[in-house]
Order: structure tokens, then sequence, then C-alpha cells
């Protein structure tokens, strides 16, 4: 399946610009939506992952339903003011502005393997965040998987120490 004619482009949006890469048209279709978690998961299998972990907003979309088909735990990163219990945080920048990640103090076991899954890799700052945040717990990166990766910004550098899987490139 070529699932790049299943994301949606968007110009101009949020900003003046950016060509926003739209997943909505990829998660309203069961089929498509299945075939790209299968992907996902399978890269799961591979690095032995035993929890997932998934930033705000849309890393939630794809990370819980590998999770849930594995059978393992999810663990969310959200941005500031959201989780309710002690947290750590995270500075980052993304393509357009800045903003706060933060982890639940105790979202991960020592040692427990973890990989992250979120929709899109841009610049790479909300996965560098998350993995920074998730070596600070203890856990062990032991890849990073997204639907889209924008070549073009280099994300990639910000993580080349770990296994990554992306199944669209611009
Ligand atoms: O590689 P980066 O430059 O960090 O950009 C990628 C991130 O940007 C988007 O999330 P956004 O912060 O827009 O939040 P949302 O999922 O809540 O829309 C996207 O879902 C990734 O998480
Ligand atoms: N161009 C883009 N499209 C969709 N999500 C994004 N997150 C960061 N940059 C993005």
């Amino acid at each position: 399946m070529d699932l790049k004619q299943y994301v949606t482009i968007v110009e101009d949006w949020p900003k003046p610009g950016i060509r926003f890469k739209d997943i909505s048209t990829i998660m309203d279709n069961g089929t498509v939506y299945k075939y790209a978690t299968d992907q996902i998961v399978e890269f799961a299998k591979e690095v032995g992952a035993e929890i997932i972990v998934g930033p705000e907003a849309r890393g939630f979309i794809i990370g819980c339903p590998v999770a849930y088909a594995l059978e393992i735990g999810f663990a969310p990163v959200r941005k500031e003011g959201k989780l309710p219990r002690e947290v750590i945080r995270e500075e980052y920048g993304l393509e357009y502005g800045k903003d706060v990640l933060t982890m639940h103090k105790d979202a991960i076991r020592p040692g427990q393997k973890v990989l992250i899954v979120d929709d899109l890799l841009a610049t790479g700052g909300t996965v560098e965040a998350s993995a920074k945040m998730v070596e600070r717990l203890g856990g062990e990166v032991v890849g990073c998987a997204f639907l889209i990766e924008l070549t073009y910004l280099d994300g990639r550098d910000k993580i080349s120490q770990f296994p990554i899987k992306t199944l669209v490139s611009y």
C-alpha cells in the first residue's frame, strides 16, 4: 500500500510557509490505519519494546494502537500542566514554535525498553526531548518510529543513536 496517497498536505497551516502533513486521512480509513499501525508493531517487536511512549496529541493516535496490539503499556508525553502527578520536564523547539514537554516521574521502570512513537518527525525536537526524559527516568530507548519523516529538516540527526523507522518520507 502506498501510504503517501493517504496523507493530505495543507498549505500555510498553522503558519505561512508550513506545509502541514495531515494524518487524519490515514486514521479515518480503518484499513489504512491498521496497515500503518501493523508496520510499527513489527518494528516494536524487532527492537523488543516493553512500553510505548508517545507525545501529545498525535503520538497518542499512533502509539496507543501499537501498545494495544502488543499488550504492553503506553506512557504519555504531555505538554506542561496536563499531567496530574509529579513530573519531569524538558524544553524543546519544533518547526513552528517552542514549548515544554513533561512525563510522570514514575512512568518508566529503570531498565525498561522503550519505543517512542509519533505521527511525524520534523526537526526532531519533540522526540529528542521525549528520549531525554525516558533516559532521565532510567529507561532504555530501543527505537523511534514515525508514520512520516520530513527529511529536509534533518530531525534524524538528533536521534541518530537510536534505531529509526519511518513509513513515508518527504
Ligand atoms: O520533530 P518536531 O519538529 O518536534 O515536530 C514533530 C511534532 O510536531 C507535531 O506535534 P505538535 O507539537 O504540533 O502537537 P499536536 O500533536 O498536539 O498537534 C507532531 O505530531 C510531532 O509530535
Ligand atoms: N509540517 C508538519 N506537518 C504536520 N505536523 C508537523 N509537525 C511539525 N511539522 C509538521
